[in-house]
């Protein structure tokens, strides 16, 4: 199976980054874009400023806005859209999508009211199984990659043939992709991993430091690996980039969305006036905390850091007071 001529669909930071990372391995990338102007930024400049401010992109990349001209002959379809919104647009591209195509998912998140991961949803909308959708995770900053920065990821599918596919697809001299069959680990973890970047955010905003963003990386490994265990992940997979590794790179990092927006709320802003500030980018974990507490609540695994992420997003919960319940808690043994 090899794949040459790929399709990225959503030309936000990860969408532009990962299309880099295609062309810059050989693959002939057409993106769409959902604005006109940013397309033909893509197509004619060969930037996308509002992103990826000073990076060129290789010439192999273009873009339109037309979702049917950007799919025709997809060997491979990626989706680049945040979670919330993978569904409706899924739903608009589906009679669309070439019937071949090795569908690949790039976002990290948990539906709100469903409940389900992203490669569920994709499975739903696009009639196929969830676990043959090639869900990519790991440690990868967009602004860092798409400066060439050495990085590392994680292509998880069942079939494997399908996720080596891809991987040989993007696999170049700055990204080095490794294939999983665990997709509901990797999925949870880069899902989960935003929630917890907040909380280190929000603990960096109150004025704490290392011991108290080590303690928020590990106990937030915990809760995540309680959670994906419960719902069938290997929990070896926790250990992995798609799951240390990432927790580790967003939650230490200024880049990450999700921290920054916890520590503009940890400094006492709203939750309103921190959307403002990450520029209108998604901050995965402000609607995550939401669903995935109540698909931990359903299957009776305790995420506490969780719990009160959603406080502080959802109820409008002082984070320091948060903070201080999450602390007070019944004392208990660390792998209970
Ligand atoms: N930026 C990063 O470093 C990484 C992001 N991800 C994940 O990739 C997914 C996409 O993230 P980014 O590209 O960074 O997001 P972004 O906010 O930078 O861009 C989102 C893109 O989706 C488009 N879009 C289409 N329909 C939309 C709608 N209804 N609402 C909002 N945007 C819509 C936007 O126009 C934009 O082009 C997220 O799930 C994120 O967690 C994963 C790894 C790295
Ligand atoms: O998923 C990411 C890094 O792996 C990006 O994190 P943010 O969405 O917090 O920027």
């Amino acid at each position: 199976m090899t794949v040459q001529s790929v399709t990225v669909l959503g030309a936000g930071s990860w969408g532009t980054t990962f299309a880099k990372v295609l062309a810059d391995a050989g693959r002939d990338v057409t993106m769409w874009a959902r604005r006109p102007e940013v397309a033909a930024e893509i197509r004619e400049e060969h930037t996308n400023n509002g992103y990826l401010p000073g990076v060129v992109l290789p010439g192999r990349v273009t873009a339109t806005d037309d979702a049917a001209l950007a799919l025709d002959g997809a060997q491979a379809v990626v989706l680049a859209v945040p979670s919330q919104s993978l569904r409706a647009n899924l739903t608009a591209w589906r009679s669309l999508l070439p019937r071949e195509a090795i569908l690949v998912s790039l976002a990290k998140g948990v539906e709100l009211g469903t409940l389900k991961r992203m490669s569920e949803v994709i499975g739903e909308i696009a009639g196929v199984r969830s676990d043959d959708v090639v869900v990519v995770s790991g440690p990868n900053l967009a602004k860092e990659i798409a400066r060439q920065q050495p990085a590392a990821a994680v292509f998880a599918c069942a079939d494997h043939d399908k996720a080596v596919a891809v991987q040989q697809a993007s696999f170049n001299s700055y990204f080095r992709p490794y294939t999983n069959t665990d997709v509901v680990g990797c999925e949870l973890g880069g899902a989960c991993k935003n929630v917890i970047a907040l909380s280190c955010g929000m603990a960096a905003g109150l004025g704490f430091g290392a011991n108290t963003m080590a303690t928020l990386i590990t106990r937030g490994l915990a809760e995540t690996a309680r959670l994906g265990s419960k719902l069938g992940a290997d929990p070896l997979t926790f250990a992995g980039l798609a799951g240390v590794g990432d927790l580790v790179a967003t939650c230490a990092s200024p880049l990450s969305r999700n921290r920054t927006f916890g520590e503009l709320l940890g400094r006492g802003e709203t939750v309103a006036m921190a959307q403002q500030a990450v520029g209108g980018q998604v901050a995965e974990g402000v609607m995550s905390c939401q669903s995935i507490r109540e698909l931990a609540r359903g299957v009776g695994v305790d995420m506490p850091i969780t719990d009160a992420m959603f406080r502080v997003c959802h109820e409008g919960m002082n984070p320091a007071r948060v903070g201080a319940e999450l602390l007070g808690r019944q004392q208990k043994h660390e792998w209970s």
